[in-house]
């Protein structure tokens, strides 16, 4: 009889066995872990020190200093207001249109500084790049599986199908809605804040006004549909978004990590961020599969009638109910948020600037004589306010000072070159519109300042498009090329619209101090802890 002891793989290591290395079955597993551990050190020391140090194609690029070791400049681009850091190193670092930097591992990231390099990446290579794989995985969840997400192929025909529905000679249509949404958020405060007898100056956080309002533009633009959030009915869809969009430190973490581990591994964690993802995106599907079935059967109803979104993207018959849940998952989310997040730096920077409040509000009032007169259509709506050059001014001035989306990220698909640079598969490019909109390189020397006037022609006194730069690229607040915001026809004219009748019918100023008030945001920036407007009725 042969009696077998087992021993333990940890008495291997005990010297006083003489037995433990003989048996063949402990020699193979300690040979096994011993490859392993020797692998997983080879890969990270060429991860980690030998390709970025050695290897790198971006090695001898302007580099931004002050790494720390193994964490790179992980932490320094989320320093708030978001895009700061980038803007320093774009002021800082002497280069040819590409600054880069390690993050965590030392991973390379790529700055984009020159509107050649902007150019290059959105628009003549735009499909060797996508979004970030990762983030998207993320952000499909609650903003739908629709134009923002998509990619290569699906992009090009989405894109395709959806371009003339937010042709311009479409969003003059809109006008009326946004300058009844615009009256209705004036008296909306005048009923909930300001005394109304006497009219007097009481305190209001706008942004969440804002946001109402902007809410319910979508709904009737998107749907044809009243949500009535300005009314201040109970709106399971507003305080939804409200959730997903308010920012958090936690939230900044969760979107940090996303972009940094292996695809999933975030998502997979018993993380209470993911299980209120996975709850409100449930949510925002269900309410809006209803909100499209109600409207299918209408569309039905009415023989194809409608000039809301969703009834023409039904007349394209492209998609089914499935479809155009996302799509108008897409559109509620891309198009309610970032148009609040604008209306309220208007306040915000109109709140500081009196005189330019003064000379806007002298502006408008011209062509406004009375806003309690019934509605005018929405083309002479359209053709008033377009045609002011003031208000025109400062809304691009808005726009270009506090892009509502200041940092665009894009993760190369394919080997590829960005000014002649090589740019292997898998590098993080980065484009962003707060640094761009505030270089002095591109927009002189007072980028820093808040000046609608530049958007003035001196020559002719009228609005110009291009706020005196040299190139189109230096703007980068709606992106360009085949990716850039489809919606930003619409967004202008919902900005324009609601500014004048806001600044028409209320004098403001800001009850905090200017530089308590920090951008903060998941996709879009609004004021940490809100924007706390002192009101008073013209
Ligand atoms: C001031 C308001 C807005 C700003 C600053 C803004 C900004 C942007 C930016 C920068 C992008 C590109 C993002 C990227 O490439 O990662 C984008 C894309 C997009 N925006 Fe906007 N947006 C605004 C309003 C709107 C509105 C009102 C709508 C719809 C009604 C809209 C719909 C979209 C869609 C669908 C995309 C994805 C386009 C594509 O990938 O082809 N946006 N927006």
């Amino acid at each position: 009889m042969t009696l077998t002891i087992k021993i333990p793989f940890w008495r291997q290591y005990d010297t006083s066995t003489s037995t433990s290395t003989s048996d063949p079955r402990i020699s193979l597993s300690l040979l096994i872990v011993s490859f392993f551990v020797i692998d997983l050190v080879l890969l990270l020391s060429w991860l980690v020190i030998i390709y970025p140090y050695f290897y790198s194609p971006h090695r001898h690029l302007p580099r931004a200093k002050g790494e720390i070791p193994l964490l790179g400049q992980f932490t320094r681009p989320y320093v708030k207001p978001l895009g700061s850091t980038y803007l320093q190193w774009l002021k800082t670092i002497p280069n040819d249109g590409l600054i880069t930097y390690r993050s965590i591992l030392n991973q390379d990231r790529i700055l984009l500084t020159s509107p050649k390099a902007i150019a290059e990446v959105l628009v003549s290579n735009t499909y060797a790049y996508t979004k970030h794989p990762n983030e998207r995985s993320v952000i499909r969840r609650f903003l739908g599986n629709g134009l923002t997400i998509s990619e290569g192929n699906e992009h090009r025909f989405q894109r395709r199908i959806l371009t003339p529905i937010y042709a311009l000679r479409n969003v003059r249509m809109f006008y009326g809605t946004f300058f009844t949404k615009g009256k209705e958020l004036v008296e909306a405060l005048e009923k909930n804040a300001l005394r109304p007898s006497t009219g007097t100056r009481c305190e209001v956080e706008i942004n969440q006004w804002a946001n109402r309002a902007t809410m319910d533009i979508i709904g009737l633009a998107a749907l044809g549909k009243e949500f009535r959030c300005l009314d201040g009915a109970k709106s399971e869809l507003f305080d939804t978004y409200q959730e997903i969009f308010t920012w958090a430190p936690e939230k900044d973490v969760f979107m940090a990590l996303n972009r940094v581990l292996p695809r999933g591994l975030v998502q997979w964690l018993p993380w209470r961020i993911n299980e209120r993802i996975d709850i409100t995106s449930a949510t925002l599907r269900g309410i809006c599969r209803g909100l499209v079935r109600q409207r299918i059967s209408e569309f039905r109803e009415s023989n194809g009638k409608g000039e809301d979104l969703v009834a023409r993207m039904m007349r394209m018959g492209s998609w089914d109910t499935e479809g155009l849940v996302e799509q108008l998952l897409t559109v509620i989310a891309a198009g309610h948020e970032t148009s609040a997040s604008a209306f309220t730096w208007a306040c915000y920077l109109l709140a500081q600037n009196q005189a330019a409040q003064d000379r806007l509000r002298s502006e408008v009032m011209e062509v406004l004589p009375s806003l309690s007169t019934r509605n005018p259509d929405s083309d002479s709506i359209a053709t008033m306010l377009e045609n002011l050059p003031y208000l025109n001014a400062v809304c691009n001035e808005v726009l270009r000072f506090i892009p509502p989306v200041p940092l665009i990220r894009r993760v190369a698909t394919i080997p590829t070159t960005i000014l002649g640079q090589e740019i292997p598969v898998g590098t993080q490019v980065l484009l962003c519109p707060y640094a761009i909109s505030r270089s002095p390189e591109l927009w002189g020397p007072d980028a820093g300042g808040f000046k609608p006037e530049r958007w003035i022609s001196p020559e002719t006194g009228k609005a110009n498009n291009d706020g005196g730069m040299e190139s189109n690229y230096a703007n980068l607040t709606f992106s360009h090329g085949p990716r850039s915001c489809i919606g930003q026809g619409f967004a202008k004219a919902e900005l324009r619209t609601l500014v004048a009748v806001f600044v028409a019918r209320l004098r403001f100023a800001l009850a905090k101090p200017a530089e308590d008030v920090v951008p903060v945001g998941i996709v879009s920036v609004r004021p940490k802890d809100g924007l706390v407007l002192r009101l008073e009725s013209v």
